[in-house]
């Protein structure tokens, strides 16, 4: 009896268990239609899709407040006119002035004490949403659920394309050549440790990606892991290496694409051999249940591949990820 016979809302729930958010009731929402990290079209629709289907409502169904950083047409209209690719890069300015936007919205969300949820767009952006939790929140660790990498740095990518580079940025793994001061990038310096990452799903690492992985030491729970052990015991590694005593705040980046595309079809670059609908959830119910989670990034849903039902189907996964890094229950 007493006090544990009322009833509280998923978002009180996750307020209480929260050890960071000073306002764990209020959700800090940044829409970013961004596709210049990849060559197809569409992953900019990926937001608005998502608040389609309802996910700010569903969001406030489980008794959050909504804080929206609306700014969806400017970084439409953010697209210099002229972008001449610097190496290998594409887009690079543009890139870069984007996920400069990205990090001043989800910096200003984090400073608020709220969880800052990013929906993508395509993966570049990452860079920014880091960019901006670290900020307020230097001692953080990443969860990077993903099919990929995304660690190319500007000499090692093949495709040029920066929705593979954001964690190269990020780490400082870039040569002074790649990333020079003066650079569209000049502002985004080192923000992660490299022993405070670690990936979740990986089944697409490119060459030069897996050399970095080895050379720096990253820890990275493949497939090939999560078949073997489990999907339970791998995420418990994965947070007993970067966050051992439960004690650092987490910003989880969750490419749709680390699932199956049996589960997530509309996406730019899907991978066969992926998680489960329900590995997927299991990662965000368990990260949800550390009371470490401070920000979260929903990336390259693509409303544009594929027919009507694979659209549906995504936008519907994705939304149900947050909803469950959020603190939704199954009972
Ligand atoms: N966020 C993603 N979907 N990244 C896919 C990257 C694919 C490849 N490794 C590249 O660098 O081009
Ligand atoms: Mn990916
Ligand atoms: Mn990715």
């Amino acid at each position: 009896m007493g006090e544990s016979t009322i009833a509280l809302t998923d978002a009180q729930a996750m307020a209480q268990r929260s050890k960071f958010l000073k306002n764990g009731s209020v959700v800090g929402v940044t829409c970013v239609p961004f596709s210049g990290g990849q060559p197809k079209g569409g992953v900019d629709d990926g937001p608005v899709e998502m608040m389609r289907f309802g996910i700010l409502d569903q969001l406030q169904g489980m008794g959050y407040q909504i804080e929206l950083s609306n700014s969806m047409d400017k970084y439409r209209s953010m697209r210099p006119e002229s972008d001449p690719p610097i190496g290998k890069m594409k887009n690079p300015r543009y890139v870069s002035m984007a996920a400069r936007r990205v990090a001043e919205q989800v910096q200003e969300h984090c400073s608020n004490g709220r969880m800052a949820v990013t929906l993508g767009g395509d993966h570049s952006i990452a860079m920014g949403t880091l960019v901006g939790s670290t900020a307020v929140y230097r001692d953080l660790c990443v969860i990077w659920v993903d099919a990929h990498a995304d660690v190319n740095t500007p000499s090692t990518t093949d495709s040029g394309n920066l929705h593979g580079c954001p964690l190269s940025f990020v780490l400082g793994l870039c040569s002074p050549d790649d990333h020079p001061e003066d650079g569209p990038f000049g502002w985004i310096k080192p923000c992660v440790s490299k022993d405070r990452l670690v990936y979740i799903g990986l089944r697409d690492v490119d060459a030069g990606e897996k050399a970095i992985l080895r050379e720096h030491g990253i820890k990275a729970f493949s497939m090939h892991d999560v078949d073997k052990h489990g999907i339970g015991k791998v995420v418990e590694m994965a947070l007993d290496h970067v966050n051992k005593d439960r004690s650092l705040p987490i910003h989880m980046s969750f490419d749709v694409d680390a699932l199956d595309p049996s589960v997530a079809p509309a996406t730019g670059t899907p991978v066969r051999g992926g998680l489960t609908f329900r590995e997927g959830h299991y990662i965000c119910e368990a990260v949800a249940e550390t009371g470490c989670l401070v920000a979260l990034d929903l990336v390259e849903v693509n409303p544009a591949l594929g027919d009507p039902d694979s659209l549906r189907q995504t936008v519907a996964v994705g939304c149900s990820l947050v909803r469950c890094s959020l603190g939704e229950t199954l009972l």
